[in-house]
């Protein structure tokens, strides 16, 4: 699609209805709109839910005539997607399980075609989608399928503890599978595969032009010179042998438990992690509610917050939306970023 950074327009999904997904779409978005000096004023956005769904939860919170002026300011627009049946915040029906995925279609179809520049996720109940009978682990897994796209990669992202200006990127080698799956999925192919994935995109939609990735071990203690389990000899070191001699630069194994420190990330613009709890829990307890969720690989730009559906907290106002603010500042700043690469390249 032919456009400037001024013209930007990004869809929203709005996730899985019951949980605080339309809550923090409506609050991130206004906030982001009426924010002094915001990147976002230049934007336009497609919200993508039930147009009643989202009238109820903005009356909820106490936000309808904001909601409505944003609306009539012509720089928001509702893509119309009906529920399957009413909802009530808080509880799950599977009967909507279908319309979180209509939701989702449409962004994803949206970007294939040029309708938008990307598209923000707000967090879904995988286990509702699931309940339907469709297969479901994940949006990373299911953009991939409905791209084509072989291999993505899931990179989560937030400012570091130690250094706010600095920022902390983990990306996994393997994402929504049971633990008892993680080692045999882990080969050095799919190693291999997954840094050069995250090399390109850092470059191209994050503007760093060598990345440095710091790739942990799988077992206690990097394997203990084999003695602790033998991943590290076998598959981890040949792949980023074959990625250091493709000119990446990359360093490991580490072992995980204490990797995450300062004096190793402040070297380095992203940690590869061999699975989802071992690169996430030190991700999140430092920066839980100002993360965001990228899915790397993908020939469109997808960011999404760093948490999920809380149906506790659904329509109650206390959710937190610093995540959904980040993700649709990562959006504008990564469609931005891939619009000057494709100029620089034409
Ligand atoms: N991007 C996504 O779509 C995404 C991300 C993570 C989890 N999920 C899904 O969400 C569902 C629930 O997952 P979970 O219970 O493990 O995690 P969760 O993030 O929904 O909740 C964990 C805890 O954090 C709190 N919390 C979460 N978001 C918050 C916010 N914005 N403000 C304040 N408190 C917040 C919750 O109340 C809860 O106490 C699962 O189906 C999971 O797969 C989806
Ligand atoms: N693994 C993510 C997290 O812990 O935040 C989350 O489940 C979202 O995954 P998808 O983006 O694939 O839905």
């Amino acid at each position: 699609m032919a456009a400037t950074a001024a013209s930007l327009r990004l869809a929203i999904t709005t996730g899985e209805p019951a949980g605080i997904g339309p809550d923090i779409t409506l609050q991130a978005l206004l906030a982001e709109m009426e924010a002094p000096g915001s990147a976002h004023h230049a934007c336009t956005y497609t919200v993508i839910g039930d147009r009643t769904l989202l009238a109820e939860r903005a009356a909820l919170l106490g936000i309808a005539p904001a909601w409505q002026r944003a609306l009539d300011s012509g720089r928001v627009a509702i893509a119309h997607v009906p529920l399957g049946v009413p909802c009530i915040p808080g509880q799950l029906d599977t009967q909507n399980g279908a319309y979180v995925l209509a939701v989702l279609d449409e962004a994803i179809d949206g970007c294939q075609h040029g309708r938008y520049h990307g598209m923000v996720t707000a967090p879904l109940q995988k286990s509702v989608i699931a309940d339907t009978g469709i297969a479901f682990t994940g949006h990373t897994e299911y953009l991939a399928e409905r791209t084509g796209t072989p291999h993505v990669v899931m990179m989560l992202a937030g400012p570091q503890p130690a250094h706010a200006n600095a920022m902390l990127r983990v990306a996994l080698a393997t994402t929504h599978l049971p633990l008892r799956a993680v080692a045999d999925a882990i080969t050095t192919p799919l190693l291999v595969d997954a840094l050069h994935i995250i090399a390109h995109d850092l470059r191209r939609r994050f503007g760093l032009p060598k990345p440095r990735i710091l790739v942990t071990g799988l077992n206690p203690h990097a394997g203990e010179q084999g003695h602790l389990g033998r991943e590290e000899i076998d598959v981890i070191i040949p792949a980023l042998q074959q990625a250091a001699a493709d000119g990446l630069d990359v360093r490991g194994p580490y072992p995980a438990d204490t990797l995450f420190q300062p004096r190793y990330l402040q070297d380095a613009d992203c940690v590869l992690a061999m699975y989802h709890d071992q690169g996430l829990a030190p991700l999140k307890y430092g920066t839980f509610g100002h993360g965001i969720n990228v899915t790397l690989g993908l020939p469109l730009i997808r960011t999404s917050v760093d948490h999920g559906t809380a149906l506790d907290l659904a329509g109650t106002g206390r959710a937190e939306y610093g995540s959904m603010r980040a993700a649709l500042q990562a959006a504008v700043d990564m469609a931005r970023c891939e619009l000057s690469a494709r100029d620089a390249t034409a």
